[in-house]
């Protein structure tokens, strides 16, 4: 599959942190008009490869130590809109039609702004980015909060009163190590109870047994990563697979499995390209979406997610097709607007990829 066809592609991401993704000259920009004086350079490509290079560590760990730099310079209301509108073109500008796009709110509060504030700058960021586009993307925000910390039934609150005002649903990220998801049960206790949608990180830095509590404790719809379901399937010499009881679960009841390739490569989830769980996964019948995780962290963009897996696995326009529609079917969109956008731009954009 030829790069421009790639990037013709019609895309949906579920899976992409704001404040993973910035552009490195608004970065520099930013932390001039903040005052913040700590970034290691500012050159704009330097500062590209110092993000790459930085997270590409074997560590979760310190991959999210990059984050400091970008959550520093993202503290005032035209900040978190400026960055917030330019995420949405730069994903439109890559072909992506519709992307869930997540944040942690709490971490934007160390210049006077309220949680609720710092939802509505996002949010007035993304509505200007998708008019900027002229309505090429759709844009959602996914509410994080931190496994660190202990506002997680607030921030499941926040989305609670934000949504259907820009906001599709939660998540909890940052170090899972010592943070397991059942000791967040509270917020997604109080997201059930309301009837909102969540997807968890779990199956990144620990094992099955993460994704079990994220899905059959704390009710995960989705699972962000959950590459080390492969925990729980055994290949055998011929090729075939057992899968124990919880990827058998996890694959039977179609839950979403948000992989984001390069990222896992940088934080030591998988090995290289050529041996990412992604295709055992596709191949044993999972749902499998494809994603950026950090555009900027990751030094990636979906166009180049599809491109290494092109290479890795020979992927062509069939198999894009299927995670594209497996991730709009995921969405946490009303059903009908899902299958607008699958009939309407998803099987249109890769007919007409198909007809050349
Ligand atoms: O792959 C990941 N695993 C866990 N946490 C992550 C990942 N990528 C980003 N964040 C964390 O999510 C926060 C809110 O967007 C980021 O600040 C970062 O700390
Ligand atoms: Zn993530």
């Amino acid at each position: 599959m030829h790069l421009s066809d790639i990037l013709r592609a019609p895309k949906a991401v579920l899976h992409d942190h704001l404040d993973g993704g910035l552009r490195p000259a608004t970065i520099i920009e930013l932390a001039g008009e903040h005052g913040y004086r700590d970034l290691p350079t500012e050159d704009p490509a330097a500062l590209a490869v110092w993000f790459r290079d930085a997270a590409d560590s074997g560590s979760l760990e310190r991959y999210l130590e990059t984050f400091a730099h970008t959550c520093a310079v993202m503290q005032t209301r035209a900040a978190l809109e400026r960055v917030a509108a330019e995420c949405a073109e730069d994903l439109a500008s890559d072909g992506v039609v519709y992307a869930e796009v997540r944040y942690a709110p709490e971490q934007h509060l160390e210049r006077g702004l309220t949680l609720d504030e710092v939802v509505d700058a996002v949010n007035a960021g993304f509505r200007e980015g998708e008019r900027r586009t002229g309505g090429r993307i759709t844009v959602r925000a996914l509410l994080t909060g931190m496994r660190h910390t202990d506002r997680s039934l607030e921030i499941a609150e926040l989305t609670v009163a934000h949504r259907d005002r820009g906001v599709a649903g939660f998540d909890i990220a940052g170090g899972e190590i010592g943070n397991p998801p059942s000791r967040h049960l509270p917020a997604f206790q109080h997201l059930k109870q309301h009837n909102c949608h969540f997807t968890i990180h779990a199956g990144e830095a620990v094992g099955a047994e993460s994704i079990h509590e994220a899905v059959q404790i704390c009710g995960a719809e989705r699972i962000g990563h959950g590459v080390r379901i492969t925990d729980d399937i055994t290949v055998h010499d011929d090729g075939t697979a057992s899968l124990g009881r919880l990827a058998s679960y996890v694959r039977d009841n179609g839950i979403a499995l948000e992989i984001c390739p390069t990222s896992n490569l940088q934080t030591g989830a998988a090995k290289d390209y050529a041996t990412h769980p992604i295709d055992l996964l596709r191949r044993l019948g999972f749902r499998v979406t494809l994603n950026t995780d950090n555009r900027l962290v990751s030094g990636t963009t979906m166009s180049r997610e599809f491109a290494q897996m092109a290479e890795a696995f020979g992927y062509g326009p069939e198999v894009f097709e299927e995670f594209t529609v497996a991730a709009v079917e995921s969405a946490f969109l009303p059903l009908p607007e899902r299958r607008r956008l699958i009939s309407e731009v998803i099987r249109p954009g890769y007919a007409a990829l198909r007809q050349g």
